[in-house]
């Protein structure tokens, strides 16, 4: 299936087809592709009137007037079905078109993440496409009750993702078969996740050959790494590089595909190329993965049909040919939710402050840190320097001719989640860990400054402001005054303060005024010592994120260069997507609607 088709239109079924059978006078299929809803049936045309006479009545005609046409049958609504997997779990919407407002949401499954010492961070692809079947099963009704006119799927990236050739199976390797090894030392059916930082040594050696930083994190270390992994992971047949691209591989039956933005976070790629830098891995040894590695769609596009085998799967049968369109990794999807006029905070499992400029404002920016004179080693010019350079410039994958510059955080929500699961309030019912409310209302009621604790919130290593493998996080400045109320204000602020160093880095792009890029309570209350912030769930912005990418890649070739650093420097907003599914509502620049998920 082409990846950029404009006019792709899902299989007829079988008889239908037979029917058609090409004839001259057989209708086109319908344009699934196009933004307006299909046109109702017409109605019979009305009796032919009689040829006009010049007649003379008087009074009304025996038969009356003419009855009305039947009315229509109501059109049957235009839904996208969208999954985003995040790392803490799995959302799923169905978005209405051309609105992109969800109009049903499923519970949001949960995911286990095992991490272990030595900077082991893995999921199960399995429980990926569990999670998608759950909420398919959830939101059967409504999707079987509308046209479902395209799958489309984000998720987190900069994972190693094996799959497996026959696209019905996550495991590969020495293990073989479902179940087949616990991934813990390479082997199995495991998804090595971003935050995986077990290729340290890999690592330094590719920094040394390149010289140019490589983290721990890189996919380009962790494919190094699984080269040197004792049982053959590295002979996995084909990997992805985010958790999108195994769904996508498995609705469709294998594709084998990643988006521009997560390639942008693996270290493949070249500056913002949305494309693998073949010669560069053959340059450090790694050339034998360029044909397990996927294809880079540049921009939103349709990777195929869901198979009647992922359908059954899913209990949807209804799917079985839908078009499945990769909408990016969650950085493109959240960004597109959030809209491109103003940087952005994110908030999930990890963090961010981003924002999009143009490509020729992310070269020139490049161009110059480049040539800038190097800062005296120590000095605070050097340190500055070092942090503006843990900011990622990334191809936004929702539009060609854009950049994203993120500076990210690996973990941002996952500390308020840490800090959950070990926290027990006073009174606050025994061992149970206290909801994410209870646990914002205790901060709330200790002081800001949280009576001296400090929170580190480094808990997976860090990547920004810093780079480290071996940061971790922690509580400091405890004293008998602290109890569960203050570490949870003190989590919160730890969290906050990062964001506002986030947002310096960011701002260091020369894009935008520092504080600028936040959209709320995380930077305000770092800066103001107000109370503990909401949080800013980001769940519902995927969701409709996910949509607008998804539908601007229904069909559609993404625009190629948009004005994206005119608008970002301007603020200006525009409306209405850039074509697909979600042209005349929605689309980029439109804040999602009233997305939440479930929790
Ligand atoms: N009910 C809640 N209230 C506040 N924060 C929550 C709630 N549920 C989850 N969170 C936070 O949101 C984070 C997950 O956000 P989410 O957008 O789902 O991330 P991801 O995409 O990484 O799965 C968790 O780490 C947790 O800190
Ligand atoms: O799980 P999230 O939403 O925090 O996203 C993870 C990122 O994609 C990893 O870089």
């Amino acid at each position: 299936m082409g990846w950029r088709g404009a006019a792709f239109h899902p299989p007829a079924p079988l008889g239908a087809r037979r029917r058609a059978g090409g004839g001259a006078d057989a209708p086109p299929p319908p344009p699934l592709w196009s933004a307006a809803p299909p046109p109702p049936p017409r109605p019979p045309p009305p009796p032919r009137r009689p040829a006009r006479r010049p007649t003379v009545t008087v009074g009304r005609s025996a038969g009356g007037p003419p009855p009305p046409p039947p009315r229509p049958p109501p059109a049957r609504a235009r839904l996208l079905f969208t999954l985003d997997v995040g790392t803490s779990g799995v959302k799923a919407a169905a978005v209405a078109l051309p609105s992109l407002t969800p109009v049903a949401t499923a519970p949001v499954t949960p995911l286990t993440t095992t991490t272990r010492r030595g900077g082991r961070v893995t999921q199960a692809p399995r429980d990926w496409w569990a999670a998608a079947v759950a909420a398919a099963a959830a939101l059967a009704p409504t999707l079987a009750a509308a046209t479902v006119v395209g799958v489309a799927v984000t998720g987190a990236m900069q994972h190693v993702v094996p799959l497996r050739v026959d696209g019905n199976d996550a495991a590969v390797g020495g293990g073989g078969g479902d179940g087949g090894g616990d991934g813990g030392d390479g082997r199995g059916d495991e998804a090595l996740l971003y935050s995986d930082t077990r290729a340290g040594a890999q690592a330094a050696r590719l920094t040394a050959a390149t010289g140019a930083p490589v983290a721990a994190t890189s996919v380009l270390a962790k494919l190094a790494w699984l080269d040197a992994a004792a049982d053959g992971w590295g002979g996995a047949t084909r990997v992805g590089l985010g958790s999108a691209d195994y769904l996508v591989w498995r609705l469709t039956g294998g594709a084998h595909t990643t988006d521009g933005t997560t390639v942008g976070t693996t270290g493949l790629s070249a500056g913002t190329a949305r494309a693998i830098d073949g010669a560069a891995l053959d340059a450090v040894g790694l050339g034998g993965w360029r044909p397990r590695l996927p294809t880079v769609a540049p921009s939103p596009g349709v990777a195929g049909v869901v198979t009647p085998a992922a359908a059954d799967a899913l209990g949807v049968a209804a799917l079985a040919g839908v078009p499945v369109v990769h909408a990016g990794g969650d950085a493109a999807a959240v960004t597109a939710g959030a809209g491109t006029a103003t940087p952005h905070i994110y908030v999930g499992t990890s963090g961010w402050v981003g924002g999009v400029v143009s490509d020729g404002a992310a070269a020139a920016a490049a161009a110059a840190a480049a040539a800038a004179p190097r800062p005296l080693a120590g000095s605070a010019a050097a340190a500055a320097a070092a942090a503006a350079a843990t900011a990622l410039v990334l191809p936004y994958h929702a539009e060609r001719g854009c950049a994203l510059r993120l500076a990210s955080m690996t973990s941002a929500g996952a500390n308020v989640a840490y800090a959950r699961s070990v926290l027990r309030l006073p009174g606050g019912g025994g061992a149970a860990p206290p909801s994410f409310g209870a646990l914002e209302a205790a901060a709330a009621g200790a002081p800001p400054g949280a009576r001296g604790v400090a929170y580190l919130p480094h808990l997976a290593g860090e990547r920004c402001p810093f780079v480290s493998a071996t940061a971790a996080g922690g509580w400091v400045g405890l004293t008998p005054a602290a109890g569960a109320p203050e570490l949870a204000r003190a989590t919160f602020e730890g969290v906050a303060l990062n964001y506002r160093a986030l947002s310096r880095v960011w701002a260091a792009g020369g894009e935008e005024e520092e504080g600028r890029g936040g959209r709320g309570a995380w930077t305000s209350s770092a800066s103001s010592g107000g109370g503990p912030p909401p949080f800013l769930r980001s769940c519902s912005p995927t969701c409709s994120a996910c949509a607008s990418c998804g539908a601007r890649g229904g069909g559609r070739r993404a625009r190629r260069g948009g004005d994206c650093g005119g608008r970002a420097r301007r603020g200006r907003r525009r409306r209405g997507g850039g074509g697909g599914w979600g042209r005349g509502g929605g689309g980029r620049g439109t804040p999602p609607a009233n997305g939440r998920c479930v929790r």
